[in-house]
């Protein structure tokens, strides 16, 4: 039979430059741009990959391929896509892109872990390392090798958001935790001098994002203008991408905020001359949804001058995510008339690559089916149920320090637990959790309440009432105490932007009125510190659990004494929003609890 051409490009004894250089020096035009093109999951069939040389595809924030898709169905969506791409004539594979940002929180089944406001709280980057690992496995039981996270965002104020997708509002908390970036890929060998790295098939690439100063928006209005010198920008937003490429991040997503008033997605110097030709970042950019497409406003307003500005300030890979045609098309012709120089596309084309030989997809395009078990492993939820523990923070213990409530006895007569937290998993999940904006109920996902995680705590012998807004009935019963759980419903990105900052109705008024019948503790469950101090008073203790994710259990493990409060400040908690932003090193700063701040309690484990 004919021997098979030998192709430098397809063989893994060659160095990695080798093979790219290879590879490009065979790239028509239109291979090159399709791999600069990531699509939407919903039109990716694998004609569309074949035709347009696709490179990447995503799926946006619950984005499925069925409602509750078991792995294997994922995998089988993935497989065809794969196929599709693979038929082309260099047998480019594509990479598919998922935001796991706390676990792989698209899918049905998976271990949802807290938040990262929550995980700034145990300040514990060996936990957070551990996550990455355990979400890594998780990913790629859905055939999945790549992931938008982690978000390094410096929040600086709480109206934003998204302030719960980033670890803290202090640089150097959120340095400490790019661990999970090698958790997710892999610990870098020591030569790597901020190549991007992936060790294998059961880890993922990874991508810090969003580049750079998404946490510094005008009043935490998303996506809007960030107004800071330079040197506040490098001392505060920028520190968190000086550690994610000494830890070999493989991407880079850019933010839709602007620095100054102009819009990072044409930012030619942070992208190009800063973060690829200072920082030496040897990945890939890519940018966000339609991040090209905002550059101009309305969006979209002027195509052609949003692909000649992203490409042209440094972005390699565009997530279109469905209008690729017409980004194709604009894109070759300014290629064709020498608008955008070949050399850009090169380079991009290069790095996008470099990540794709480095990481094994070449070798391994396909999921493997092993490790479907992964997805929701039990030991994975003990790992969460940790991570649960540890980023509780104790805000007040008693109303006098001789008479601390916590932890409560697991042994008493009658308990109330109220509030419409408590038994609520996809409240305690937040956003990002099946659907881009999170659910409500119990039926979303698989996992344990707060409410179950106490019952399954206390002894047999303890009556738990449960009621979600106790009435007179309820409230003139006697308790030996009362776990009131409340706090924000689910949101993501801009629905989330909130200028009051107050706990919503009516967990104001079941604090009240629970607390004046019962010693009691309140849990809030929230994407960040709420104005609190009116019910302060009231309350015998406060737990600030941030959004814990699918393994409530960990709040009773804390509440009853088997574990302590270990949890610290990693955001400010203010008095009012007037003092917005206010943050730790500020001159004026009157918090109520302040950042770093958090009680103790002695574990019996
Ligand atoms: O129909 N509409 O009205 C509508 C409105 C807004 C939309 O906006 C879009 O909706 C979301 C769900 O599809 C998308 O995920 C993104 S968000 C963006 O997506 C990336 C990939 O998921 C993440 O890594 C980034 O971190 C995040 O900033 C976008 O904002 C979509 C549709």
């Amino acid at each position: 039979s004919a021997r098979a051409e030998y192709l430098k490009y397809k063989d893994p004894k060659q160095p990695v430059s080798v093979r790219v250089k290879d590879l490009l020096s065979r790239m028509t035009l239109a291979e090159k741009i399709g791999q600069m093109t990531q699509i939407e999951r919903e039109n990716a069939t694998a004609d569309v990959l074949a035709k347009y040389f696709i490179g990447s595809v995503l799926s946006g924030g619950g984005s499925v391929p069925a409602p509750q898709a078991s792995a294997q169905t994922w995998a089988s969506m993935i497989t065809e896509m794969q196929k599709g791409a693979l038929s082309t004539r260099l047998g480019i594979p594509m990479i598919y892109g998922i935001d796991a940002v706390h676990g792989n929180n698209n899918v049905y089944k998976a271990t949802i872990f807290p938040h990262n406001i929550g995980l700034g709280a145990t300040r514990d980057p060996d936990l957070v390392k551990r996550i990455g690992e355990a979400t890594a496995l998780e990913v790629r039981a859905t055939g999945i090798p790549y992931v938008f996270a982690p978000c390094v965002a410096v929040c600086r104020d709480p109206r934003w958001g998204r302030c719960y997708e980033s670890y803290s509002e202090d640089p150097m908390v959120v340095q400490s935790l790019t661990s999970l970036i090698s958790g997710l890929q892999g610990e870098v060998p020591a030569d790597s001098a901020g190549r991007p790295y992936v060790a294998g098939s059961k880890n993922v690439a990874a991508c810090a994002k969003h580049y750079v100063g998404d946490g510094g928006t005008y009043m935490g209005i998303n996506e809007n203008n960030t107004i800071i010198s330079a040197h506040g920008l490098l001392s505060i937003h920028m520190p968190p991408y000086y550690n994610s490429i000494i830890r070999g991040v493989s991407t880079v997503m850019v933010s839709y905020s602007s620095w100054n008033g102009v819009k990072m997605h044409a930012n030619h110097f942070l992208i190009t001359d800063f973060l690829k030709n200072k920082l030496k970042f040897r990945g890939f950019v890519i940018s966000d949804w339609e991040g090209i497409d905002r550059i101009t406003s309305p969006p979209h307003a002027n195509y052609s001058y949003s692909i000649e500005a992203g490409i042209g300030a440094g972005i390699d890979m565009i997530m279109v995510p469905y209008r690729y045609t017409e980004f194709i098309d604009d894109l070759t012709t300014q290629v064709q008339n020498k608008v955008i120089p070949m050399s850009r596309i090169d380079d991009a084309v290069y790095r996008i690559l470099r990540v794709k030989f480095t990481m094994g997809l070449f070798e391994s395009p396909y999921p493997d089916a092993s490790l479907a078990g992964e997805l929701g492993k039990q030991e994975h939820r003990d790992l969460a149920r940790e991570a649960v523990r540890k980023s509780l923070v104790l805000l007040k213990n008693g109303k006098s320090s001789y008479a601390p409530l916590l932890p409560l006895p697991k042994k008493a007569g009658k308990i109330l637990v109220a509030g419409s937290h408590a038994d609520n998993l996809g409240y305690q999940c937040g956003g990002w959790t099946i659907t881009w904006q999170g659910e409500s109920g119990n039926n979303n996902t698989i996992g344990t309440t707060i409410l179950s995680g106490i019952k399954a705590t206390v002894d047999p012998s303890t009556q738990v009432v449960y009621s979600e807004s106790p009435d007179s009935t309820v409230l003139a019963d006697k308790y030996d105490y009362a776990i009131v759980a409340v706090g924000e419903p689910p949101y993501a990105e801009t629905a989330g932007d909130n200028l009051n900052l107050t706990i919503p109705a009516p967990g104001p008024s079941v604090i009240q009125s629970v607390c004046k019948v019962a010693r009691c503790v309140v849990v809030l469950i929230s994407g960040r510190p709420l104005v609190v101090e009116p019910y302060l008073g009231d309350m015998d203790a406060f737990v600030a659990a941030w959004l814990p994710g699918t393994e409530g259990q960990g709040v009773a493990d804390v509440l009853f004494g088997d574990y302590g409060f270990t949890g610290k400040l990693s955001r400010t908690w203010f008095r009012s929003v007037d003092q917005l932003p206010m943050n730790v090193g500020d001159a004026h700063y009157d918090p109520v609890f302040p950042f770093g701040y958090g009680l103790t309690t002695k574990g019996a484990k």
